[in-house]
């Protein structure tokens, strides 16, 4: 590939062009460039959370500051994926040894040439990184220092030009230039300091890659499936991996791309176009680990803009729904009309009549036990149906009417399932009203809810939130609940206040959410959806799990017509991989199996929220669903930064993301070891995201 060295003006157009493309405005373009971000170099430099403050700053519209993100993940995976097949396939001009960290899946390090370069890859292996010297949180960022040497040589001819400015080299012995050893640019001396770390990833490779992009794009909508839910078709294959020359499972030395995953269509351009010659169709794939098979292709996971828009467009819809429905009538898929009204009436009729059916029953007994673990006689059914079932379902009924809804401030949030009000029911409640769309089968839906709901029923912990009732009225399904004090989360508490919890208050709390969802499991109930937004905080020492059993396939698929599962954010985050490899491209409602969701999966939940307390990020911080997706396919893990803290602390986090869910150990488990550790420990976090790591067993 011939090198032709860009002005920093250059780069600084091409930098513009790509905002420009993104969709910023001149302003917001203006304001990065005075905040530093003048070259793609530089926008990697930032973290997300430096973007996003500085977009903040910059006040930049929340759609443009989501492009301004999820567009610099992607290009930098792009970045990253064509360095790391540039330097595989094109040596030289590339770097010849990348200092790149790839780890074996069976958790040691199988290279580390570090040759002074900071590229750091994530692993597929648990490791922790060292701590680090500079409190400064970067991204990934492509730093890889020239090896400049000075040339003694006599040069007879003066045509060779600098590779940075372009100017002749001159020749004889008096003009000062240097070469690189891995590279092999040449440079006059004073142009050296100009050129920066960047061996191996040139300007023209930077040019290239642009161009690519952007004419992939057409200059149209950006192309992330993630935000244009409707922009690729199922039929085609979700993602592509960039081609490597180098098969990291044999290799010693192996440079693995970060982020194997590409947007389709722009990766097979981009990569297609540079490497032409070497194309092969072998893919990337860690030694004895899973990839989604043809007939399983990599799902899309529509995410939740904002709070929680997938709800708006569900409340829309269902909104357009009724108001159809109340003209016309409701068609049933047997052809019957049935009035609205009427409906409404034969549910309420039937909440104080019966319980759910046997057939009800035994169909959520299979769904609740994933289908795959629990017996379905394990199931307490005493209290569903049984000699005394109905009269404990009167019990829990309340009337509607007589909630009172706070008229100030009602809604206290919206979730992906319904919204949380806020009420008085003899003292103060939380109500949360469930969307029941998703049952397309209006006269089911009561029973569907009740199935739900009796999950909560039957709780009764002071770490899982109080049930106090439920209420099936004018087509309103809803529960009442204690209302959680402050009504936070350890999800705003994390991440939005970013309180840090001092090691004792992060035991007390992981040992408390163990101990109710251990409880759940006892109950025969999988949490299913254990995150630090379930998690409630009553006071600074004790929590409350919530949202616990509702979890199901048929709630990710709604609504339909639509491509892929609509889910919340960093949803796919918590996900067990044995999950993820579950989850399928579309959805087949005839298909009574659901999730193979178990006890496991819940417990690498808990891992994921054990970390976040630790280090105050999100496993998979930053990357897009389909990549974490991808990832979790294939045995990588989630990097670990540095945390300072007992290393069976540390062990126990790594035990919870066995892939193999047997290997994980069981609540009761992590109780004990929690429990055990010697009290004076500090949580000592990473300021930043992985700087340097070490192998699992320096560690360990
Ligand atoms: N019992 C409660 N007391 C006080 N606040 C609550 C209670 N239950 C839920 N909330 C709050 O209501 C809001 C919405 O909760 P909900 O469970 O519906 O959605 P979510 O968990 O935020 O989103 P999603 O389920 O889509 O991930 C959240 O901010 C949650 O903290």
């Amino acid at each position: 590939m011939t090198k032709v060295g860009l002005m920093e003006r250059e780069k600084r157009e091409i930098n513009a062009i790509w905002f420009t493309f993104v969709g910023l405005s001149a302003q917001n373009i203006r304001h990065l460039e005075l905040c530093k971000i003048t070259d793609f170099n530089a926008l990697f430099a930032v973290t997300n959370l430096e973007l996003r403050s500085l977009a903040d700053r910059g006040r930049l519209d929340v759609e443009t500051k989501r492009k301004l993100l999820q567009s610099t993940v992607i290009l930098q995976n792009h970045w990253n994926a064509l360095h790391s097949r540039t330097s595989a396939e094109d040596p030289p001009p590339g770097p010849s040894t990348p200092a790149i960290v790839t780890t074996s899946p069976q958790g040691y390090n199988r290279s580390l040439t570090a040759n002074g370069s900071k590229m750091i890859t994530q692993s597929n292996s648990m490791s922790f990184a060292a701590a680090p010297k500079s409190p400064k949180a970067a991204r990934l960022v492509h730093a890889i220092p020239h090896k400049w040497h000075r040339s003694t040589k006599f040069r007879f001819s003066g045509d060779a030009v600098c590779h940075f400015c372009q100017r002749p080299l001159g020749f004889g012995f008096l003009n000062a230039w240097e070469k690189c050893r891995s590279c092999k640019w040449k440079v006059h001396t004073q142009c050296k300091s100009r050129v920066g770390d960047s061996c191996g990833l040139t300007p023209e490779h930077l040019r290239v890659l642009f161009d690519k992009l952007v004419q992939e794009n057409n200059g149209g909508m950006w192309k992330d499936p993630q935000s244009v839910p409707g922009s690729r078709s199922m039929n085609e294959p979700a993602f592509q991996f960039p081609d490597t020359a180098i098969d990291s499972s044999s290799s010693t030395n192996s440079s693995a791309p970060s982020t194997p995953a590409l947007p389709a269509g722009i990766a097979t351009s981009v990569t297609t176009s540079l490497t032409a010659p070497y194309r092969s169709e072998r893919k990337f794939l860690f030694p004895d680990t899973e990839n989604y098979p043809a007939h399983n292709r990599l799902p899309i996971l529509v995410i939740s803009e904002g709070d929680h828009p997938t709800t708006t467009e569900i409340e829309q819809e269902t909104e357009n729904h009724l108001k159809t429905a109340s003209m016309m009538g409701t068609v049933e898929s047997e052809g019957t009309i049935v009035a609205v009204q009427e409906e409404v009436v034969e549910h309420q009729e039937m909440d104080h009549e019966e319980g759910p059916s046997q057939e009800a029953v035994d169909k959520f007994n299979k769904r609740a036990d994933g289908g795959f673990t629990w017996e379905r006689h394990a199931w307490n059914m005493s209290t569903i149906r049984g000699p005394n079932a109905q009269a404990s379902w009167n019990e829990v009924s309340i009337a509607f009417d007589t909630i009172e809804f706070d008229k100030q401030n009602p809604i206290i949030g919206r979730g992906r399932f319904g919204e949380v009000q806020r009420g008085f029911h003899y003292g103060d409640v939380a109500v949360k009203i469930y969307n029941m769309e998703h049952v397309s089968d209006h006269s089911k839906r009561a029973e569907e809810f009740k199935l739900e709901v009796s999950a909560y029923k039957n709780t009764r912990h002071d770490n899982i939130a109080l049930f106090l009732g439920y209420f099936m009225t004018d087509g309103k399904y809803g529960m009442v609940m204690s209302l959680s004090r402050g009504s936070q989360s350890l999800y705003t508490l994390i991440h939005v206040i970013r309180e840090p919890l001092d090691l004792p208050t992060t035991r007390m709390i992981a040992r408390q959410i163990c101990q109710a969802v251990s409880y759940l499991h006892t109950k025969k109930i999988l949490h299913k959806d254990l995150r630090s937004k379930n998690i409630l905080l009553e006071s600074k020492n004790k929590v409350v799990i919530t949202d616990f059993g509702i979890l199901s396939m048929k709630r990710l698929a709604y609504p339909k017509g639509k491509l892929g599962w609509h889910t919340s954010r960093f949803w796919a985050n918590y996900l067990a991989p044995e999950l993820a490899m579950a989850l399928r491209t579309e959805f087949d409602e005839h298909e009574s199996e659901d999730f193979p969701f178990t006890e496991a999966s819940d417990v690498y939940a808990f891992g994921c929220v054990w970390f976040e307390m630790l280090t105050g990020l999100l496993s998979y911080e930053g990357e897009l669903p389909h990549q974490i997706l991808l990832k979790k396919s294939q045995g990588v893990k989630p990097v670990l930064p540095n945390i300072k803290c007992a290393q069976e602390l540390k062990e126990l986090l790594i035990s919870c993301w066995s892939t193999a869910p047997h290997e994980r150990p069981t609540l009761p488990d992590i109780i004990a070891k929690l429990t055990a550790v010697p009290k004076k420990q500090r949580v000592n976090r990473s300021p930043s995201f992985p700087v340097m790591m070490k192998s699992y067993e320096s560690n360990f």
